[in-house]
């Protein structure tokens, strides 16, 4: 039944949800059972598709009980952490913190940290160090809004993010990084960006990695898409050479949906 959609997957596909401000821990809890379930019931192979969950920080403990105590392959991270390990920053959490938490992942810059909290490269930057200081491999957002996009500038002004927030990384620590390219006109709004936009977007950040690294750092990045996508436009997303994953919002918290999501390849078969 499964089959490989294009002969890409040297690098292992992440599906990854992010539960934004929604769920608390006893919700947490039930949503995240409930999909592995499905994902047993269909007999999910995790080696071959990855599955990350990314809830709120107060619902962490529960997740990283629920999935020890149940030996579940779910990997989850956290949707934030400060520039700094420790100190007088009230309401921030360390990446220390994170870490002790079992997170394998944690979101950098995403758009709603940037546009809500203005978040600016240098501190995106910082936020990536502290990642690295901190064993967690960071998820970092890049793309573009509507009138960017509108301007034809798209490529270049996300460009211009890749390089401002990896400035001072060195090839290991890109070489273990996610990139999820989520264009924020399309972001909760039911506009998505197609294939061809998604692929356009991750080949140029691909190209930007070679270019300021080597050939092999660009051929392990992972490159996401995210943005509205949902069970019936994913697989069209993924089939795309340079799309190694999808960051998914509202539809993370539909189980059935998210669930989908994860057995795209299924999809490409049945469709
Ligand atoms: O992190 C996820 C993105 O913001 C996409 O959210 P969405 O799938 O609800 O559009």
């Amino acid at each position: 039944m499964t089959t490989s959609t294009n002969g890409k997957f040297d690098r292992t596909p992440l599906i990854a949800g992010n539960w934004k401000m929604n769920m608390d821990h006893v919700q947490g809890i039930t949503l995240l059972q409930k999909l592995a379930w499905t994902l047993k019931d269909a007999q999910h192979d995790y080696n071959r598709v990855e599955v990350a969950i990314f809830p709120p920080f107060t619902d962490l403990r529960s997740v990283q009980t629920l999935i020890k105590g149940d030996k579940l392959d779910v990997e989850y991270g956290a949707q934030d952490l400060s520039p700094k390990d420790s100190g007088a920053y009230t309401g921030d959490i360390s990446g220390q913190f994170l870490s002790k938490l079992g997170c394998k992942y944690v979101l950098v810059g995403h758009s709603e940290r940037r546009t809500v909290h203005g978040e600016s490269d240098e501190l995106l930057n910082e936020k990536l160090k502290a990642a690295y200081r901190n064993d967690l491999v960071p998820v970092l957002c890049v793309g573009e809004g509507l009138e960017v996009r509108q301007s034809g500038k798209h490529v270049a002004h996300t460009l211009e993010q890749v390089r401002s927030d990896l400035a001072g990384l060195d090839a290991e620590q890109v070489s273990a990084l996610v990139i999820a390219y989520e264009p924020i006109w399309a972001i909760g709004t039911g506009e998505v960006a197609g294939p061809a936009d998604a692929q356009e977007m991750c080949s140029a950040i691909r190209a930007e990695i070679a270019d300021l690294y080597d050939d092999s750092v660009a051929a392990k990045t992972r490159l996401l898409y995210g943005g509205s996508v949902k069970a019936q436009n994913a697989a069209s997303i993924l089939k795309e050479r340079d799309v190694d994953g999808v960051l998914v919002g509202g539809a993370s918290l539909d189980v059935t949906e998210f669930a989908n999501i994860v057995r795209f390849e299924h999809h490409l078969v049945t469709d």
